[in-house]
């Protein structure tokens, strides 16, 4: 099987193209390459004079490159997408393409830190040069940031039960791999949740470490000047959190509040947004594959005006 066989199974993988409605000419740019699924079923679609851009921040992600002319690959952070295209040349664009979070390969790599399944050290950066790890988070944030963080980014009952049982371990050992978290962990656990427990606790330290829902709302906001008039943008979420504040910038063009009007009473929007609610996978694909289950795809057209 090749690397990127194994490396990741892109979800909604027809949903998505489709939704980006291909110009064979068009200029487009997939900010989560991970595997390339996306990317080379993007490539397909274009011809000759067509583009791909790509960004992923895990240097591992490298090694699944695509030899083509028309594709390049950016190693950086997407929330530097508009000045990265900036100096390839690249102004405004056909269709923007994300499917958030952490490929199955970052998952599956136990020394990764990512997944409650192996021992391994606390790490769960996806750029691992950055020099905030899940250690340091659970090491050296206060009890209070600790709190919120496991309240709002795990959407943990017992958050604040937590933030002072980390805060009291750690002043006898450091806290520092799986296992040892999970021990310190334990009597906060309800019987029968462990698995539903741990996931949202290393959810909620997952996005900290990674920034992803600060990252998620700098790339939103550069997809307004970067979209033609008709571009697609294409954005696929696994967890509420992601969901809604994508849902909000699609419909009203800001992540709270409401549509800003002009003084006729107009409202003033990028975006039209595309299909009564999110899609979500099949019966087959949810069969098939696991991470599925909590996608949602949601899609919007960049107005003419704006
Ligand atoms: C769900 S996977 C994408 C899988 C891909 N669509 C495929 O078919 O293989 C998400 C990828 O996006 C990357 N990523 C997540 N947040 C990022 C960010 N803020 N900037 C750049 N890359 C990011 C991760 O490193 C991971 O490789």
């Amino acid at each position: 099987m090749a690397r990127e066989e194994v490396y990741h199974i892109p979800v909604m993988l027809q949903e998505c193209i489709e939704a980006l409605e291909i110009k064979p000419d068009g200029v487009y740019v997939d900010v989560t390459f991970g595997g390339g699924g996306h990317s080379r079923e993007i490539m397909k679609h274009l011809g000759e004079h067509g583009r791909l851009i790509a960004f992923d921040q895990d240097p591992d992600a490298l090694n699944n490159i695509i030899e083509d002319d028309r594709f390049l690959l950016i190693h950086q952070n997407f929330k530097f997408m508009k000045n990265n295209l900036r100096l390839q040349g690249v102004r405004q664009v056909d269709g923007i393409l994300a499917d958030l979070g952490v490929s199955s390969h970052q998952f599956d790599d136990a020394e990764r830190g990512f997944s409650i399944r192996f021992e391994a050290d606390l790490d769960m950066r996806m750029d691992q040069v950055s020099d905030l790890d899940a250690k340091k988070v659970l090491n050296t944030y206060t009890e209070e940031d600790l709190h919120r963080i496991f309240g709002m980014y795990g959407e943990v009952q017992n958050a604040r039960s937590l933030a002072k049982t980390i805060v009291t371990a750690r002043l006898t050992k450091k806290i520092e791999t799986v296992a040892g978290l999970k021990e310190v962990i334990k009597r906060l656990v309800p019987k029968g949740k462990e698995h539903k427990y741990h996931a949202q606790v290393f959810q909620a330290l997952r996005i900290e470490v990674n920034r992803e829902l600060e990252a998620l709302q700098e790339f939103l906001m550069q997809t307004v000047s970067l979209l033609k008039p008709g571009g697609r943008l294409v954005v696929m979420s696994y967890h509420s959190l992601e969901d809604r504040l994508v849902k909000n910038f699609m419909i009203k063009g800001k992540f709270r509040g409401e549509v800003e009007k002009d003084f006729f009473g107009n409202e003033i929007k990028p975006f039209q947004v595309v299909g009564r609610k999110a899609v979500t996978a099949g019966v087959k694909e949810l069969e098939s594959n696991n991470r599925s289950r909590s996608a949602k795809l949601r899609i919007a057209e960049k107005i003419e005006q704006s």
